[in-house]
C-alpha cells in the first residue's frame, strides 16, 4: 500500500456491556475504494461510524483503541468533531437532503466552515459537476432538493460532502434505496471520485463490491476476518468463512 490515509488500531467498541467491534486493525490506502462486507449485524456500519466519530453522542457507546487520519488522532478531544467531519465526510443509506433548495444544500456547509463568500458559487458548480448532477440541475438550483428523484438526491448528498473537499468519504450502503440504473450512476460516480478521495463503503451487494472496490474487508460477528484485494477475496480467499460468505452459503 503506497500511503495509508486512514487506519484503526486495536479498535474495540461496546454498546453498554455488549462488545460489538473486536480488536479491529485496518489501514485504508489513499485514493483507494474499500468495501466493508459481511452478514447483517456483524458491525460494518458501527465500524464505519467510528471513523468520523458518529458515536460521540451515543451515551452507551464506549470506544477503545485509536483511529488515525494521516498523523491526526481522530479521537483526541483537542480536535473538534466538526473539523474531523469536514475531513472525513459521510453519505448515508437513505438520501437525506436538507429541506432547502439544491443550492442551499451545498452552501450550508460552506457557510458553516466560513469559505469565502465569493468562492461559494464556483465551489458549488464544481461539486455538482464532480457529482454528475450539474447538467440535470443547473437551471433549477432554487428548486427544493426533496423534489429531486431518489438517485439525484443521493448524488446531491455526495455533492454536499465533496463540496467541503474532504480527504475521506464514508458511504453506508449508499445505493440500497435506489433502482439499478441510479445505482449504476452512483457506482460510476464513486469510481470517478477515487482520484481525489479515499473511499470506504459498506455494501451488501457482492456484485457492487466487485465492480467498484480495490480492496474488500470481510467482517463476521464484530471481527475483521479477512482484508485483501477484491480479486483475492472473491476468487481466492484465505479463510473458510470468507469463502462461504462470498460463495453465498450464508448471510
Ligand atoms: N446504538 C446502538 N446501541 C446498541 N446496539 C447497537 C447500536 N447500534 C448497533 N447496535 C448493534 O450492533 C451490532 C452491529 O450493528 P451494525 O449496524 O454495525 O451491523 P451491520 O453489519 O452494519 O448490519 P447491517 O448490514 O444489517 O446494516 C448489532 O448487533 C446491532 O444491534
Amino acid at each position: 500500500m503506497d500511503h495509508v490515509k486512514l487506519s484503526a488500531h486495536n479498535l474495540n467498541l461496546f454498546f453498554g456491556s455488549k462488545q460489538i467491534l473486536k480488536n479491529i486493525n485496518i489501514d485504508f490506502g489513499e485514493n483507494q475504494i474499500t468495501s466493508l462486507i459481511g452478514p447483517s449485524g456483524c458491525g460494518k456500519s458501527t465500524l464505519l461510524r467510528c471513523f468520523n466519530r458518529m458515536h460521540d453522542l451515543s451515551a452507551d457507546a464506549r470506544i477503545e483503541g485509536t483511529i488515525q487520519l494521516n498523523e491526526l488522532d481522530v479521537y483526541d478531544k483537542k480536535n473538534p468533531v466538526t473539523q474531523i467531519r469536514k475531513r472525513i465526510g459521510m453519505v448515508f443509506q437513505k438520501p437525506n437532503p436538507l429541506p432547502k433548495s439544491i443550492y442551499e444544500n451545498l452552501s450550508y456547509g460552506l457557510n458553516i466552515h466560513q469559505f469565502p463568500k465569493d468562492e461559494i458559487p464556483g465551489l458549488i458548480e464544481s461539486a455538482l459537476k464532480e457529482s454528475y448532477l450539474w447538467d440535470e440541475v443547473k437551471d433549477e438550483l432554487k428548486k427544493p432538493a426533496v423534489k429531486l428523484s431518489g438517485g439525484q438526491q443521493q448524488r446531491l448528498c455526495i455533492a454536499r460532502t465533496v463540496v467541503l473537499r474532504p480527504e475521506v468519504i464514508l458511504m453506508d450502503e449508499p445505493c440500497s434505496a435506489l433502482d439499478p440504473i441510479s445505482t449504476r450512476k452512483i457506482e460510476e460516480l464513486i469510481l470517478s471520485l477515487r482520484k481525489d478521495y479515499t473511499i470506504v463503503i459498506v455494501t451488501h451487494n457482492m456484485q457492487q463490491a466487485q465492480r467498484i472496490s480495490d480492496k474488500v474487508a470481510f467482517m463476521y460477528l464484530g471481527e475483521l476476518i479477512e482484508y485483501d484485494s477484491t480479486e483475492n477475496i472473491f476468487k481466492n480467499p484465505r479463510q473458510e468463512l470468507t469463502k462461504n460468505y462470498v460463495g453465498g452459503h450464508f448471510g
